[in-house]
């Protein structure tokens, strides 16, 4: 029996699936909260630490026998933190995460040191967006510099728990092209966009060696005796969540794409080549799996509709009584979702905007309604520019914990128009991270397994849970989007530049 787990490091918790390859079965999955430290000056971090302690709870709640019979395990983590380390391997503070919009202010002198956005997106194929690992180093130098003296390595938050698995530092492309350095093209890191980030140092230094998607290494021997695992386990180069999440829900070949609706939304494609918009409509990731994945981020997706069931006092599990009681549109009510910043559309001092408001439509089913399908909008404002780029799909692979609403699943398939499928390993990332694993122990044993196969071989959708656009709410979402692109079009001056001046 070939026995392999995949680990995902999300914002909101640490999951990990154990997954037989041989029966494809799911044999066990854990999962353990994290705390988000949030600042009004828009910094959101946590500590390093309590990822390896989400880690280490998965794993103890998982049976020890079972533990002992994983052959290979793959990371999986929330794109774009910045974990600094010193010569020692020791963290030197918070890591400052992807939902960090205190940095947005060091981002145009990066690119302005290249030459602007354009020519950033020519060397890298993406801008330094707020959010993006680069902005949180000159950040870092400036607001805690006895950080920046002692810093010897940058790692991504699962780079971090690659090292701290197997004692080595190493990233991999699909998640080092989300730090902005990584020219998307080449594959290799911009030294110009090195150089612009920080003239005063080496970076390239500080940044660990990119490894091929298929590489693996030895578990540290103390590590896996800490966790119950056997001493021969296996670690894959692991992956962005996204880029994970790809793998977990078959997007390894061109044509399909993926929307996971997390604590971000995501929406993304798999391509043979470099997908780059010379205008930066959408991020030109690299994938986990040896190609390309241009994708859309949204930074305020199921944050918005949990903060609104916060306040009225509900939990998302019981969100959809409420919508289920009222119509597309929310009855003119409209929700630009932009809660802590947003990337897409790229509006990092952004705050939120509910407009519309009028007696009638005062009520807390409708407010829900209209955050979630403004949080929807946001994502179809970013599937634009796929489309009018050419790129065209059939279907949507819906994952993220916001695919537990049926009302949430029929929505994008309204909104977008498009059928949705719902993968039945509904933990995507963790399971394209234990797939990741099989497939590095496959290679590792000599034989030509490619991911597509694997893929075609391993994910599945839950045909109960699939859902087809309804004609009739496709027709009445559209004048509702139009006006959610109305007052995007409205607010975006307010919001452009600079906080609006103070009132007098
Ligand atoms: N039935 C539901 N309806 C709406 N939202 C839900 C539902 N179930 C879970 N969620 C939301 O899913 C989010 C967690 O999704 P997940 O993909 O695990 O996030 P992350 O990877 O960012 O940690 C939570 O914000 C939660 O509110
Ligand atoms: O920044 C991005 C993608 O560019 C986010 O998608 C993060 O990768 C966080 O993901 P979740 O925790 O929401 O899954």
């Amino acid at each position: 029996m070939t026995v392999v787990a995949g680990l995902d490091a999300g914002t909101q918790s640490v999951k990990l699936v154990v997954y037989d390859a041989d029966a494809r079965v799911v044999l066990a999955s854990a999962s353990a909260p994290l705390d988000l430290t949030s600042g009004d000056d828009g910094s959101r971090e946590q500590d390093p630490a309590a990822w390896v302690d989400a880690m280490r709870a998965c794993f103890a709640a998982i049976d020890v026998g079972l533990r002992h019979r994983i052959a290979a395990l793959g990371v999986s983590g929330q794109q774009h933190g910045f974990v600094p380390v010193d010569e020692a391997g020791q963290v030197l503070g918070p890591a400052k995460l992807w939902c960090d919009t205190s940095t947005s202010a060091q981002c145009g002198p990066i690119m302005d040191a290249v030459g602007g956005p354009a020519r950033c997106i020519e060397l890298a194929g993406n801008p330094i967006l707020a959010g993006y690992t680069a902005s949180k180093l000159p950040w870092t130098r400036e607001h805690r510099p006895e950080v920046y003296a002692r810093l010897a390595t940058i790692l991504l938050p699962h780079d971090y728990l690659n090292f701290v698995l197997t004692g080595e530092r190493y990233c991999e492309h699909g998640d080092a092209s989300g730090t902005g350095w990584l020219d998307v093209r080449t594959r290799q890191w911009s030294a110009e966009l090195l150089a612009a980030t920080d003239a005063g140092r080496d970076l390239g230094g500080c940044l660990p060696p990119l490894v091929d998607a298929d590489a693996s290494f030895a578990i540290l021997p103390g590590i896996a005796t800490e966790l119950g695992l056997s001493r021969d386990v296996r670690v894959s180069a692991g992956g962005g969540d996204n880029m994970m999440a790809a793998i977990g829900t078959g997007c390894v070949s061109e044509g399909r794409l993926t929307m996971s609706l997390g604590t971000s939304g995501t929406l993304f494609a798999y391509a043979d080549q470099p997908i780059v918009d010379p205008g930066g409509a959408w991020a030109a990731f690299c994938s986990s799996s040896g190609g390309w994945l241009p994708l859309i981020c949204t930074m305020n997706c199921t944050v918005v509709t949990e903060q609104v069931a916060k306040m009225f006092g509900f939990s998302t599990r019981d969100g959809d009584a409420r919508i289920d009681a009222t119509q597309p549109g929310a009855d003119g009510l409209t929700f630009l979702p932009f809660l802590n910043g947003e990337r897409t559309p790229d509006l990092p001092l952004g705050k939120g905007v509910l407009a519309g408001l009028a007696p009638h439509n005062m009520r807390e089913a409708q407010i829900y309604r209209a955050a979630m399908e403004g949080a929807t909008y946001s994502l179809r404002y970013g599937y634009d520019a796929f489309v009018a780029a050419g790129m065209q799909f059939d279907r949507i692979a819906l994952t993220g914990g916001g695919a537990n609403s049926a009302a949430w699943r029929q929505m994008v398939a309204d909104v977008f128009d498009c059928p949705v499928d719902v993968p039945a390993q509904t933990e995507s990332a963790a399971f394209g991270a234990a797939l990741q694993a099989l497939w590095s122990l496959s290679r590792s044993r000599g034989e030509a397994t490619t991911l597509a196969a694997l893929a075609a071989e391993h994910v599945a959708v839950d045909p109960a849970l699939g859902c087809s656009p309804d004609p009739e709410r496709v027709r009445a979402y559209r004048p509702a989007y139009q006006r959610f692109l109305r007052h995007l079009d409205a607010v975006r001056p307010l919001y452009a530049e600079s906080p609006p001046a103070p009132l007098q």
